[in-house]
């Protein structure tokens, strides 16, 4: 299992393990409250569907465009939504967040990260805050730090087996400044566990191997009947 890299290995363990249509064989009642979620699998332009709307993130913050441009945006906006709006669909049924050979498993909420291995061991990420992300003066939003590390520990729990876990809490330590738009990489693990309790550890490095920052959190497993 830990030899398995990437998509393909998240893949594999959602599908050996309790993510089934419906339930048959798991352990379910360990997930707490959880619902049962049957993997929404993704239409062939559904990534390039997020790619795109990421793009239109990207420049809501970073164009001053004209207020004749800026209506023509609201007509063609308004359109867009018309178009979609007939097919809102509950939690668990949009191909959103299920997809994990997608940037961000296809949600335009997550970072556009592509998931490189995903193992009992632990599990990295590779991928760029864009322009959508900024802060200030070339660096990410401190705020979308703990997006990418909360996402990941909750990948990381799955990743090792272990049920369903919420953030108790979740520690950044920021020791350097992390740009937007430059390729980083994140990796996160279980650092020990105490019965429901499993502290989780990660780091976020740029490609020369510097220490952008590093959290810590602790995923408390879900008792039955827990939201
Ligand atoms: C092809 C298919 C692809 C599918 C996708 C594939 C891969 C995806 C993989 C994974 C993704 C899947 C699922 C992700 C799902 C979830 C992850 C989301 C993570 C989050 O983002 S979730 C949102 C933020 N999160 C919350 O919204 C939590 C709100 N909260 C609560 O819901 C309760 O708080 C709860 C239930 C957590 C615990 O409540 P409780 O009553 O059951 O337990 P209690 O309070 O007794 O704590 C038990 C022990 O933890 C200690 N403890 C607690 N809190 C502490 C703290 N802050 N500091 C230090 N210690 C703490 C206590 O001291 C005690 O310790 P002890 O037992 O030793 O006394």
């Amino acid at each position: 299992m830990s030899e398995q890299t990437g998509a393909d290995a998240a893949r594999n363990v959602s599908a050996d393990r309790e993510i089934s249509a419906d339930g048959a064989g798991d352990d379910y009642e360990h997930h707490g409250g959880f619902p049962v979620y049957e993997p929404v699998k993704a239409g062939p332009n559904y990534g390039t569907f997020v790619e795109t709307f990421r793009r239109l993130q990207d420049l809501m913050v970073s164009t001053h465009a004209p207020d004749d441009v800026i209506d023509r945006a609201i007509e063609q906006t308004e359109a867009l939504v018309e178009l979609l709006a007939p097919y809102e669909v509950p939690e668990g049924r949009s191909p959103a967040g299920f997809n994990v050979e997608l940037p961000g498993r296809g949600s335009a909420l997550l970072l556009p990260w592509k998931i490189e291995k995903f193992g009992e061991d632990g599990v990295r990420e590779r991928g760029m805050f864009r322009r959508y992300h900024l802060g200030g003066n070339g660096a990410a939003h401190g705020g979308t730090l703990p997006l990418l590390f909360d996402d990941l520990f909750g990948m990381v729990i799955h990743a090792n087996g272990r049920p369903i876990a919420r953030t108790g809490y979740l520690h950044v330590n920021y020791r350097k400044i992390t740009p937007i738009e430059t390729e980083l990489v994140v990796d996160g693990w279980v650092d020990r566990v105490e019965g429901r309790k499993a502290y989780c550890k990660a780091e976020l490095r740029d490609l020369d191997g510097n220490l952008l920052a590093d959290s810590e959190a602790l995923m408390i497993q879900l008792l039955p009947g827990q939201q």
